[in-house]
């Protein structure tokens, strides 16, 4: 790298638009949407879809509510031109779904693509060249005037083509190719040249499609550049001003954003942002981030587990972990500040009749996107016993009383720390059952005998066989209750060295067969210190004699 001064690099001119309004601008309603997977996106794939492949996506898009889809470039190849054969020929295309296609402008791609669109309900053909300064001089060494005269040759064509076409709808786009590249003034010279030719009206509008080919500087340049031309295109009720960012820069869904601000119509983009280099554009994220904003996006991703799935079955791609909405990891905490967060909102929403959703760092409700919360908390050494307790109750049904958490989260933290590992929430079940479930020793409850004595004050006396240290002992106590007459008998055994503090029991509403799980805590009777035990019995009455066996066990390990 350079040091400074860097000479190899040079930043972008900001735009003069001291009037701008985008800032002050809310996107309020979707645009309407172009997917260009089966495009832009295919023809950045090291190995491209298959003509099956393309037809399985397309049908998923359609599913999705795409109405506009740049089904590919049929000029280009035989297997781009078949799959918009078959398309159309087995009557794949639902009437109310345009299908897109690409061509540069040059005339026999041209006369190709209207070959491949003979029959199709609706199309648009989309007919493009590049018009930076760039590529004017590196790739095609041609003057302004020649560059645009492409455009005007090609719109020339398409206009002669549509006539003779027995596609029955047929509508325009053009894209100056890096317009974000192209000095504005001539990118809307070539434009206004282009539709001089189409001729468009408000009933047949002209997309003209502003793509940021290549991601060069901050989105709200972008925004600035977009606002400018919507101000300055003539019979701006006769255009559709559309977008295409990319992303190399990694702001293609703000610089979408601010340009909607800034008054686009149309987006054009892909399913999680597959696309040339760093991607195209991310629908999915622009859709989503809308809807948590309360705008309805028109598009169905509900189901977005399966979305997921048909993407990287059919473009080999995969998702991020942290993918905004899509990754396995963005439901998902591990800090235990935040797993605290999140149980207690998660909480708080059950108990509340408030529509809104309001869990502290979660931006939507991953069940509105066909994710669950099972996944939302997971569980290592960085965790707290916020998270810990929530694995317990979401999976296997049990809550612990809330002081018992920190104790358990103890536990559960030594374990991940020791493995240096995620641990899943079997692993944290198998820890629970160790630690307070499997606890046998140095006390053993063997069998007893509880006498119901209902006018005594003493209304329970019980006869206890114990095993305590390998030795078989029978212990009477009585009391008012289960177990505060087994403390009673441990006591007659000179065995109490503790205080009963708490009692708990609750059925279990999820899992294992039995039906209640019982808590105790007992307080060592030399500090104060508190231990809890726990067990799960289908009797009520077994299982807290058998949860003070086990908080006893543990004073004593
Ligand atoms: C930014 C984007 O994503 S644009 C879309 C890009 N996608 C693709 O290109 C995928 C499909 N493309 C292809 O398969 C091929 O490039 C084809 C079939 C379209 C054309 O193939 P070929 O003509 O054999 O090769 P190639 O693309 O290299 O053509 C280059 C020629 O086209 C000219 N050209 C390129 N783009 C354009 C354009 N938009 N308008 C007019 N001429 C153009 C170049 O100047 C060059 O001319 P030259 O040979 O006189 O120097
Ligand atoms: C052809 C255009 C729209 C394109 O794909 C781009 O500029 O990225």
């Amino acid at each position: 790298m350079e040091k400074d001064p860097i000479k190899k690099y040079v930043p972008y001119p900001v735009i003069d638009l001291p009037d701008r309004t985008w800032p002050g601008n809310r996107i309020e309603h979707a645009p309407i949407w172009c997917s260009v997977d089966l495009r832009d996106g295919n023809q950045a794939l090291p190995i491209p879809m298959t003509v099956d492949e393309k037809t399985e996506l397309f049908e998923h898009l359609v599913k999705l509510g795409f109405k506009e889809i740049e089904v590919g470039f049929p000029s280009a190849s035989e297997t781009e031109f078949r799959f918009l054969r078959n398309l159309i020929e087995e009557n794949r295309i639902p009437e109310d779904v345009t299908v897109q296609c690409l061509v540069q402008c040059r005339e026999h791609l041209i006369r190709r693509t209207f070959e491949a669109l003979d029959g199709a309900p609706n199309a648009i053909v989309h007919f493009y060249n590049s018009t930076n300064p760039l590529q004017r001089r590196v790739t095609f060494n041609l003057s302004k005037e020649e560059i645009r005269d492409i455009a005007v040759k090609g719109a020339q064509l398409c206009m002669e083509l549509k006539d003779s076409t027995s596609c029955r709808n047929v509508r325009f786009q053009y894209s100056p190719e890096s317009f974000t590249d192209t000095e504005l003034e001539y990118s809307l010279e070539v434009c206004e040249a282009v539709k001089a030719v189409i001729a468009p009206t408000p009933d047949n509008p002209l997309i003209l499609n502003l793509p940021a080919t290549v991601e060069l500087f901050t989105p709200n340049v972008h925004a600035d550049q977009i606002e400018w031309f919507c101000r300055n295109i003539s019979g701006r009720e006769s255009v559709l001003i559309s977008l295409h960012t990319h992303n190399d820069r990694g702001t293609g869904v703000a610089a979408t954003e601010l340009g909607l601000m800034a008054g686009a119509d149309r987006v054009e983009g892909t399913l999680f942002g597959n696309g040339e280099r760093t991607g195209n554009l991310d629908i999915v994220t622009v859709a989503l981030n809308m809807y948590t904003q309360g705008v309805d996006p028109n598009l169905d991703l509900s189901d977005l587990p399966n979305t997921r799935e048909i993407y990287e079955r059919t473009t080999r791609m995969s998702v991020h972990e942290r993918h905004p909405y899509g990754g396995d990891l963005v439901f998902t905490a591990f800090s235990g500040s935040h797993q605290d967060a999140i149980k207690k909102g998660m909480d708080a929403r059950a108990k509340s009749d408030s529509p809104l959703w309001q869990v502290p760092y979660l931006p939507i409700d991953c069940e509105d996107i066909g994710r669950t919360y099972q996944a939302i908390i997971r569980i290592n050494s960085q965790s707290g016993k916020g998270g810990v307790a929530y694995v317990l109750e979401r999976t296997y049904g049990i809550q612990m009383p809330k002081p018992m958490h920190p104790e358990f989260g103890n536990v559960v933290t030594a374990l991940a720390d020791d493995q240096s590992a995620e641990l899943n929430s079997l692993q944290i079940w198998e820890a629970f059952e160790h630690e307070y479930l499997k606890r046998s020793s140095p006390l053993e409850l063997v069998d007893y005998d509880i006498d119901h004595k209902p006018d005594d004050v003493h209304s329970v006396h019980m006869s206890a066989e114990v095993v305590f240290e390998g030795e078989k002992r029978v212990l009477q106590g009585s009391g008012n209750g289960p177990i505060a007459a087994f403390v009673s008998a441990l006591d007659s055994g000179g065995l109490k060295d503790f205080n009963l503090q708490n009692y708990s029991q609750h059925s279990i509403s999820r899992g294992s067969a039995a039906d209640a799980v019982s808590f105790v805590e007992i307080q060592r009777s030399s500090d104060k210190y508190s231990f809890w035990g726990a067990s799960i019995d289908s009797n009520v009455e077994n299982g807290g004699l058998m949860a003070l066996v086990s908080a006893y066990n543990r004073l004593h390990a």
